[in-house]
């Protein structure tokens, strides 16, 4: 991969996926504030994955997204999206990135199209600036892809939230982009409409290949996509995968499985329920087997009791006077007695 902005070469390398961020760190600075929006954020979209990033409000989600569009610039990191170095980019390789390589979806329904527009023309008008012509089978083609025929010939103003979303897809596919970015392209929307856009976009990905990444706070998006990669504090820390599985009895079963992501030099976020759940703080014990690594509460933890209990002196295994000590030196038997709570992390 080159260093320099513009373009590079587009995923040649083993493990470098269409969308390619290293160690992404996001700073903003507000009457002398600092707020760490990305603090070391590493992810890969390989081609043609749907993938879905979810996380609590200010874990980082809009603020990847505008990053990945060209709308902002890390403040340190990597990040590659298509061929296009999206650090130091000038001005005109933003337009032309913009343009060319990437679509996007906002969460305003109101802002994706022009109302003054029918949604043909919308997608027209896109064409027109990539210069295309012949554009009339294209522009069918587009609404027809998203389910949004019908739509062809009115204002956004005259569709509903989910039909103004399903056009604002079609014309965010007009000039054919590597990759598609929706930023919470269903949080103005109903239950039902929700349903709707989502699975169109799980359609338009299954016909098209075109890689897609939807960044929402609603974990229900993971009924519609393969990979769901959870962002937290700024940084990415655990997927789920599903799968589709054809049993002994030839129907076909969903199964989903959760990944917690370690990073370049090791570290690894546990998910809140299970820090909660075990009680663990401060340290944990580790242990290690040829197959697997299992976490259990370390001596301050909490066995058997409330979260933050003060621990007994059987289970730091520590005497009285001795607290000063690494208790958890002492003790490792108490952990093989307790219940089985461990927290096991890798298979
Ligand atoms: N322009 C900005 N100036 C200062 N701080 C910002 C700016 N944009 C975002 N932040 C801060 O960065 C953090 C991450 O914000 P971001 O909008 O990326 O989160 P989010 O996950 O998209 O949240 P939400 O779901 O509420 O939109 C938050 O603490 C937010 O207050």
């Amino acid at each position: 991969m080159s260093t320099g902005a513009g373009r590079v070469a587009a995923a040649a390398e083993p493990g470098v996926g269409v969308v390619h961020c290293v160690d992404l760190v996001r700073v903003y600075v507000t009457e002398g504030v600092e707020v760490q929006a990305l603090q070391g954020l590493s992810l890969e979209v390989y081609d043609g994955e749907l993938t879905a990033i979810v996380g609590a409000s200010g874990s980082g989600k809009s603020t990847l997204l505008s990053v990945l569009s060209g709308v902002d610039q890390p403040t340190a990191g990597v990040a590659v999206v298509a061929g296009h170095n999206l650090v130091g980019m000038t001005r005109s390789q933003r337009v032309e990135y913009q343009r060319g390589a990437v679509g996007f979806v906002t969460q305003q329904t109101a802002r994706n199209l022009l109302p003054y527009l029918t949604a043909e023309e919308n997608i027209a008008i896109v064409l027109a600036v990539a210069g295309r012509k012949k554009h009339r089978r294209r522009i069918a083609e587009l609404l027809e892809l998203t389910g949004a025929a019908d739509q062809a010939g009115k204002l956004p103003g005259e569709m509903s939230g989910g039909q103004q979303q399903r056009v604002a897809i079609a014309v965010a596919l007009a000039n054919e982009p590597h990759v598609l970015l929706a930023d919470e392209p269903t949080g103005e929307l109903d239950e039902a409409a929700t349903v709707h856009v989502l699975e169109t976009m799980r359609y338009v990905n299954e016909q098209t290949g075109t890689t897609t990444l939807i960044v929402t706070h609603d974990a229900s998006v993971s009924e519609h996509v393969r990979r769901t990669v959870q962002i937290r504090d700024g940084r990415i820390a655990a997927e789920t995968l599903r799968r589709t599985e054809i049993g002994a009895d030839g129907q076909p079963s969903v199964t989903a499985e959760n990944f917690a992501v370690l990073d370049r030099v090791g570290r690894m976020q546990l998910p809140p329920e299970s820090i909660r759940g075990l009680g663990l703080r401060d340290r944990v014990r580790l242990l290690q087997s040829p197959e697997q690594v299992s976490i259990r509460p370390g001596p301050h933890g909490r066995v058997g009791g409330g979260a933050g209990a003060m621990p007994s002196p059987r289970e730091t295994g520590a005497a009285p006077g001795r607290r000063g000590r690494h208790a958890a030196d002492d003790d490792p038997p108490a952990a093989a007695e307790q219940p089985d709570n461990s927290g096991e992390i890798f298979r």
